[in-house]
């Protein structure tokens, strides 16, 4: 059965150790500027990621090379250096659209990113990728709707779905592409982007945190404890039962 993937769209390791500690997280989502931010060694960045959430989880970290041979080259390198649940990123660039065609013939894990429009999806699914990022805020962003992306390509993607043989044949593997709905700036965002067929959504420390937020969970939660306090003091059903 499918589940709903939540990522973390940082590599700072303190909001990855909060939020992974508490949520049920699919893994970790970077980009060049995430990356970037940290000043710090790219290698050590990935392995202290894997290291705080458990290397069953998956981690997402984009190629930087422009070409298509470069590209490949990285990806080569990546998956040897960081095994079997890393995914670059690949641009849908020509040389991105390229690369994702050779690396899907080999297997590779590809993750499509830089979308905007539901024909850069559905040409990366179609090149092997596993993973398709439409950037929704910043479609938003400029008068575009980040939702209309997901749905117009969610339904493609369902009208051209594959079978198990037809994926070992074109890919070397069996999965089922996934839209990551990504660059969120808010709740409603991330809600509207999994209604329109996102399985899985990637999310920065500030938004994520905010996904089960309600003052009034808050507020009726005080108002239990409150209640109960007056009764039974301090005391859990740990000292009842
Ligand atoms: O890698 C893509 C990011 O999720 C983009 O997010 P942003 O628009 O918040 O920078």
């Amino acid at each position: 059965m499918m589940r709903v993937q939540y990522f973390i769209d940082t590599a700072n390791l303190e909001s990855i150790k909060k939020i992974s500690d508490i949520f049920p997280i699919a893994g970790v989502t970077t980009n060049p500027t995430i990356i970037a931010k940290e000043k710090r060694d790219f290698k050590e960045i990935i392995n202290d990621i894997f290291d705080i959430i458990g290397k069953d989880k998956i981690v997402h970290a984009q190629a930087v090379g422009t070409t298509a041979e470069i590209i490949v080259k990285e990806v080569q390198l990546l998956r040897d250096t960081f095994g079997e649940n890393f995914y670059t990123k690949i641009p849908v660039t020509p040389e991105g659209i390229k690369a994702m065609k050779i690396l899907s013939k080999d297997g590779h894990k590809i993750t499509a990113t830089g979308i905007l429009s539901p024909q850069q999806i559905i040409m990366a699914a179609e090149a092997g990728a596993e993973y398709m990022a439409p950037y929704i805020n910043r479609s938003d962003n400029i008068g575009e709707n980040g939702i209309e992306i997901v749905k117009d390509a969610y339904k493609i993607l369902e009208m051209t779905k594959k079978t198990d043989e037809e994926k070992l044949a074109r890919y070397k593997r069996i999965f089922e592409p996934k839209i990551l709905g990504a660059s969120f700036k808010n709740v409603r965002q991330v809600h509207e982007t999994i209604l329109a067929g996102s399985k899985s959504v990637t999310a920065a420390p500030d938004v994520f945190e905010k996904l089960i937020y309600h003052p009034y969970t808050d507020w009726s939660m005080d108002t239990f404890n409150s209640d109960w306090k007056k009764v039974y003091g301090e005391k859990t059903l740990l000292d009842l039962l």
